[in-house]
């Protein structure tokens, strides 16, 4: 690229997102010089069924744009256009007519592009239209389980057969699972209502599912009962059943006392001791649910989480935390690489499994490379560092001489609670914008590492992150650091 001229675009931006297109290249009036881009992007936003100028500058990310001329690209509920193409100047040239929205690319596209489309805008509205239907159920459901929830769990029904582990787990005993006293409600997701419960006078955990999301059951049980996933770093699983009397389903687990660790920062300032054996439970649990492990003829593969947040995360007793809920998650088969991935049904539903804060922007994009499942695992590690910053910014230690802020989810603060996709896709992905590091860390001894460790971790490159692996190891050192 070097010896080629730089590619000139057109530059025009609005206010909003002028900060992450000016670094893409040296600005003079209205032209742009590309530094490390030979694409040039158009974006509008469609006003009344007109397109109007939001972008016009080099592309940030895009590496590849075989198009040279501006060819419409729908996005995020028809309501931006967006074009990269790769010659001079390509990007003005832009001709619209509402012909070519209600055709999108009928000459040009692929099938790719078009299964990516139906992926993107039908798949959401065929969950959003499923998720509907399911309130309304899960309620009565939800309903009915709270007024039972003093009974106790009976016998599981033997015509079920999900009783029967893995050859390479510890047999769960059915008696186990069996007269669980059900006490208050503790967490209600998505999909499921989680108790506390109480079996032989010690404290467990009911996650119960509807009868009618057996699929997500099994996706967890599955998760749980493959082999040696007991990992302190993982919420240990006792076992699971499915309650005869109401035919839901339900997966025991240990009783992590202080809840979610999204309930516990909200509660709780942290010292940077508390914070450290946090970051790093956390990161070495989840550096064991990516890793892929032979013991003793025994195989674990590897294990994309998917649906990683502060909300499943479980913070136990001792302060240290472990991962929970995977209900959304892959089993990566390893046999050679790239990865493989076993349940590619899943793969396509991520951008409505994931809570949304914590989507990565190739997810929030949709420029995933399917064929290729790595990504599952770095999208998690762009999810792992928005929690090590939530955990971080809550440790009264890093604000020394001024007050911890109260917790807030990543982007919060900048997009306001209840933040739309399309807001964050604007901010994540166009602006390339992350949640803000406090500029007095950079005093701290440990401030630049913990800086560099999340920027590493949150990069738009995914090829960039860090392993799981590695976050461990930076926090290991980190500690080694501040201790000499
Ligand atoms: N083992 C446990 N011990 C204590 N609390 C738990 C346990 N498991 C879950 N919870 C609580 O229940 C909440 C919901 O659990 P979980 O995320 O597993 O449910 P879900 O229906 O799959 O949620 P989601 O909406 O994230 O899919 C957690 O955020 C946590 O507060």
């Amino acid at each position: 690229q070097s010896s080629l001229p730089k590619r000139q675009c057109v530059f025009q931006v609005s206010h909003k997102n002028s900060g992450g297109y000016l670094s893409a290249g040296n600005v003079s009036g209205s032209l742009q010089l590309c530094e490390n881009t030979r694409c040039c992007i158009a974006i509008y936003r469609m006003i009344n069924d007109q397109p109007q100028v939001d972008t016009l500058a080099c592309g940030k990310v895009e590496t590849f744009c075989p198009d040279a001329t501006c060819k419409v690209q729908l996005r995020l509920k028809n309501r931006f256009i967006r074009c990269v193409c790769g010659t001079d100047l390509c990007n003005g040239n832009f001709t619209w007519t509402p012909d070519s929205e209600q055709h999108p690319l009928t000459d040009s596209i692929s099938a790719a592009d078009i299964l990516k489309i139906v992926v993107l805008v039908m798949f959401p509205i065929l969950v959003f239209a499923l998720a509907a239907k399911w309130i309304y159920f899960y309620k009565k459901k939800a309903k009915a389980i709270s007024q039972d929830r003093e009974k106790n769990l009976q016998s599981v029904d033997p015509d079920d057969n999900i009783l029967q582990p893995c050859s390479c787990q510890p047999k769960t005993p059915a008696s186990y699972i069996t007269n669980i006293e059900l006490q208050q409600v503790v967490g209600q997701g998505h999909f499921a209502t989680v108790f506390k419960g109480n079996y032989k006078d010690a404290a467990v955990a009911v996650k119960v599912y509807p009868a009618g999301w057996k699929d997500k059951f099994t996706t967890e049980k599955d998760i749980y009962e493959l082999p040696l996933m007991r990992h302190a770093g993982i919420v240990h699983f006792l076992g699971a059943g499915r309650n005869p009397s109401d035919r839901s389903w339900f997966v025991v687990l240990e009783f992590a006392e202080h809840g979610s660790l999204h309930s516990f920062l909200c509660e709780n300032p942290l010292s940077w001791m508390q914070a450290q054996d946090m970051c790093l439970s956390l990161s070495q649990g989840l550096s064991y649910l990516h890793s892929d492990l032979h013991s003793s003829g025994v195989h674990k593969p590897a294990v994309a989480h998917r649906d990683l947040s502060s909300f499943n995360v479980l913070v136990r007793t001792d302060g240290t935390c472990a991962l929970c809920d995977f209900g959304c998650s892959t089993v990566l088969r390893s046999c050679s690489r790239p990865w493989v991935m076993k349940q590619t049904k899943n793969t396509m539903g991520y951008a409505q499994l994931g809570t949304h804060y914590y989507m990565s922007p190739e997810i929030l994009e949709g420029s995933v490379n399917l064929n290729n499942s790595s990504f599952l695992l770095q999208a998690d590690i762009y999810a792992l560092s928005l929690i090590l910053w939530e955990i971080w910014m809550r440790c009264s230690d890093l604000f020394q001489g001024g007050a911890v802020p109260q917790h807030l989810l990543p982007y919060e603060l900048e997009l306001e609670a209840n933040v739309t996709l399309e807001r964050l896709f604007l901010y994540v992905c166009e602006m390339d914008r992350r949640p803000s590091i406090p500029e007095s860390w950079e005093l701290l001894p440990q401030g630049s590492a913990m800086k560099q460790l999340l920027t590493e971790c949150w990069d738009r490159d995914t090829d960039a992150r860090l392993t799981a692996h590695c976050v461990v190891d930076r926090l290991v050192s980190l500690q080694a650091d501040l201790s000499l």
